[in-house]
């Protein structure tokens, strides 16, 4: 029996690795490129349109394989990464010279969508999060870390739309759940999802990991002791870093908890409505983001957006941020920009420095920002607000680190530290000594040239270097019989023959030792440098934070200054006062000026009732009060002449028609799923908008239901609610509850046209001018025609109109059905009567008298 054929030694390397990473693409180094092989072959070659190839035999098959080339591997890699896939990246990590079979490999690290720290890998403006959940739907905890910028936050809450609102706000690039939980809890989470076993999230086993990641006692100092599902979370996510990154996490150094009741709730639909960051088509142009967003660095932009998706209760930490913005105002705010404009995305160097990733640029990075320092310095001076004091001195210079980092790095360093040049002649004396042999070496083979060239009297000999060959002589071909004994013969070429003498190998092995001893003296010198910043983290990343922090305020009263906003007024006040507000999206991207409207909520007016024509302004109007109550949350001031707002706890909004046809929910499902949890977590102190309610139905159902909705809002939850609706008949509530106002969006008739006026007038709407606007969409003249026919006759016969009797004013001259109906006396009839009173009502019905 003959044996089967086995695997060859390279082979029985890479299984045994690869069966380490099941989950994950493996890119196995050989020489300049990483190889995949088999079922990651194949994958790799679909996902990233490469060849697919083969590399010889093994185990008596060809073995599938495809490459990506090490010096830009890093393309491919992003391109993996945002197809969810996870790559773990194996080295060569023995000597090629010693080691007999392959050379001993081994996964550096494991690259995963949401732990990159790599710049070539990350968007500048954008956090790339990873988050865990653990517990159930019922009471869950989550936590979730910014590998690149070491913030590490858990919460804990409940119900299952909570924890949608929270992962719509932090839309992590990659979700950790347990092998035991099932899919749909996360249904609506659009990034990858990794697996891991339920033990990583078993809050004891959480506990002790991070205790003794944090080197603490216990996790009380952190405020999360009584928090075990975020302790579940947190341990979850620690667990997979350690895995993946393979090094220690000395930036992670604290654990925050972001507590749902110090934020203003906005669920996942309000959010997706309000469109903060990206637009209602997933694009990031006409957003809150892009209007407000002219931060100077990737991590001022960062904390910004965390501002913006995360608007804040407590009206005291608001305040602070507000009066910066102020005091900057009243400053020199556009020279502090102008400092900040020269600042490196620290957060991220600093990350990088910690998990010792960190590339010779990103030194010099941070040394070119420690440099603009001083200059912020006396930018911010003579501002005298609290917290823009509290960031200078976070910011102040840091002259050891400043000075260490300008003698060790020449000015512009190569993007690796492979090849040497990058510390700077003067900061070490070995490295001197070393770099002083292989320099003089120019001046010894010139010299050694010449010398030759007399010796031999062979003019045009020529002493040289190849990276194959080493050092040699040149002589050509028709004058190579005059080479001298002692020339040793080291290479034929087609015209001309290569000579090393005794003198010249001597030389080169002095000189390669000296360059290689360098190189390696460079290198060590290097990550002695980047352990030595690791040791300043603490002060490195307290200046990202100030910068970041600086440049989101200075963007902040940038925006102010040349939009003309004002400072909004926060008070314990319910209610809000807007005057003369604009939408801040909409004015930045119409031709037309824009029309600023007023907005008043208080005790005694709670609820607006919102008519007028289509394309009249009502879902303009209605997203304006909420982005300018969100803005007014974040610190910023807003598009108005005056604002005033009182405590605010929520933001609801049930705007358009979605569907969700990938989850199995119609558009009416959507919108009354919507429409329940606003009914079921509104409270007194929260502003809701409903645009449309109950249209996704049949009329009477519909409008049933908007009444009922706008009855429970007004009569028993007293939110502040602004209700826009094709409804006429809604513009009654008011009648019954003092607390609801009509207001209209105007629009006057000119001629055939129509002019908006896009103007909030009290009272409802007289006229909704549907055909005149349908009109202008260019619905064609023969239908308009017709549909004119159709509304003169519905308009005539008042029976067809769809009114339910619950608010159509009875009016007993015009409705006989309803007169006649009255007159019966059920009890007082025969049966014959009752059947001729039948057919007398159907009578009537049916439009004959
Ligand atoms: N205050 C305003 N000033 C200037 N232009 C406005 C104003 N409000 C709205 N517009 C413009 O009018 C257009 C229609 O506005 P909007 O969509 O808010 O109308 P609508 O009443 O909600 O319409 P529909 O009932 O059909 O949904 C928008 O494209 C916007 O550019």
């Amino acid at each position: 029996m003959t044996e089967p054929p086995r695997h060859t030694p390279m082979m029985q390397q890479y299984l045994r690795i690869k069966a380490a990473h099941p989950e994950t693409l493996l890119f196995y180094r050989m020489g300049d490129f990483y190889e995949l092989f088999y079922e990651d072959a194949r994958r790799a070659a679909e996902l990233l349109d490469i060849t697919l190839t083969q590399r010889g035999e093994s185990a008596g098959a060809p073995i599938p394989m495809a490459g990506v080339p090490v010096h830009s591997y890093e393309n491919y890699l992003a391109r993996l990464l945002a197809r969810g896939e996870s790559v773990a990246i194996c080295e060569q990590t023995g000597d090629p010279n010693t080691s007999k079979g392959p050379v001993e490999r081994e996964v550096v690290r494991i690259v995963t969508p949401g732990t990159l720290t790599d710049d070539a890998l990350l968007e500048a403006r954008r956090s790339a999060l990873l988050t865990a959940i653990a517990g159930t739907p019922d009471h869950w905890g989550l936590a979730s870390l910014e590998l690149a910028a070491g913030r590490f936050t858990v919460m804990e809450g409940t119900g299952q739309a909570a924890l949608d609102a929270e992962l719509a706000r932090l839309d992590p690039a990659e979700m950790l759940l347990s092998d035991d939980q099932p899919d749909h809890w996360i249904a609506h989470h659009h990034g990858g999802v990794t697996r891991r076993p339920p033990w990583h999230f078993e809050s004891d086993s959480a506990r002790r990991r991070l205790v003794e990641h944090f080197a603490t006692r216990d996790l009380s100092g952190f405020g999360v002791e009584a928090m075990p599902m975020a302790i579940a979370a947190a341990g979850a996510v620690l667990a997979y870093v350690t895995d993946t990154q393979r090094s220690a996490l000395p930036h992670i150094q604290h654990l925050g908890i972001e507590r749902s009741d110090a934020a203003i709730a906005i669920d996942a639909a309000s959010r997706h409505n309000l469109e903060l960051e990206r637009n209602l088509g997933g694009g990031s142009e006409q957003t809150l983001a892009a209007v407000l967003d002219t931060t100077v660095t990737g991590m001022g932009s960062r904390a910004l957006r965390r501002w913006i998706n995360r608007p804040l209760r407590d009206q005291a930490v608001v305040e602070k941020r507000q009066a910066a913005v102020e005091t900057l105002l009243g400053g020199d705010y556009l020279l502090i920009r102008e400092q900040l404009r020269r600042a490196a995305d620290i957060e991220r160097i600093a990350a990088r420095i910690g998990i010792n990733s960190a590339r010779p640029r990103d030194l010099t990075g941070l040394r070119d920002t420690l440099q603009t320092l001083p200059a912020l310095a006396d930018a911010l001076q003579p501002l005298a607000d609290p917290r823009l004091r509290e960031l200078a001195a976070a910011a102040s210079p840091q002259p050891s680190i400043l000075d260490r980092l300008a003698s060790a790095l020449v000015e512009q360093p190569p993007v690796v530290i492979r090849d040497g040049g990058v510390l700077a002649d003067g900061y070490d004396n070995e490295l001197d000594e070393l770099r002083g042999l292989s320099r003089n070496a120019d001046g010894f083979l010139t010299d050694l040239e010449h010398r030759e060239r007399e010796a031999t009297g062979i003019p045009h000999l020529k002493v040289s270097y190849n990276r194959v060959h080493g050092y040699f002589i040149e002589i050509s071909k028709g004058q190579s019989d005059q080479a001298p004994a002692h020339y040793i013969r080291r290479q034929t070429l087609k015209g001309a023959e290569r000579y090393i003498t005794p003198e010249l190998k001597a030389f080169e092995d002095k000189v390669l030792s000296a360059r290689e001893r360098a190189l390696a003296r460079e290198k060590a010198l290097f990550e002695a440098l980047i352990a030595w910043l690791a040791d300043h983290l603490d002060s490195l990343m307290g200046l990202a934070a100030a910068l970041a922090e600086l440049d989101s305020l200075t963007a902040l009263a940038e925006r102010a200054a040349a939009l003309d906003y004002v400072r909004p007024q926060l008070d314990d006040r319910p209610g809000m006062d807007i005057r003369g507000g604009r939408h801040p999206v909409v004015e930045q991207n119409t031709t037309e000026p824009f029309v600023p409207n007023d907005v008043v909520l208080d005790d005694q007016q709670r609820m607006l009732i919102i008519t007028g024509p289509n394309m009249g302004g009502k879902s303009t109007y209605m997203r304006q009060v909420a982005l300018l109550a969100l803005m007014a949350h974040i610190g910023s001031f807003v598009p108005a002449e005056s604002a005033r707002f009182g405590p605010l706890d929520r933001i609801f909004t049930r705007i358009g028609a979605s569907d969700d046809l990938a989850g199995g929910r119609s558009t009416f499902m959507v919108e009354m799923t919507e429409t329940a949890n606003i009914l079921n977590n509104a409270t007194a102190n929260s502003l809701v908008l409903l645009d449309e309610i109950g249209r996704g139905t049949s009329t009477f159902d519909g409008l049933a239901l908007a009444w009922a909705t706008a009855e429970a809002l007004c009569q028993t939850i007293s939110a502040f609610t602004l209700f826009a609706t094709h409804y006429f008949e809604l513009t009654a509530l008011p009648d019954q509850y003092p607390e609801a106002v009509n207001r209209h969006l105007e629009a006057v008739e000119h001629g055939e046209q129509i002019v908006f006026l896009h103007t909030v007038r009290p009272g409802p709407a007289n006229q909704s001018y549907g055909l005149q606007v349908a009109a202008l969409a260019g619905v064609p003249t023969n239908v308009l025609r017709a549909a004119r026919r159709k509304l003169a006759e519905l308009e005539s016969t008042p029976d067809n109109t769809p009114q339910l009797p619950l608010f159509a004013a009875p009016s007993d001259d015009r409705d006989k059905l309803h007169e006649a109906l009255r007159e019966l006396d059920p009890d007082a009839l025969t049966p014959r009567q009752a059947l001729e009173a039948l057919y007398r009502l159907r009578g009537l019905v049916d439009g004959g008298d």
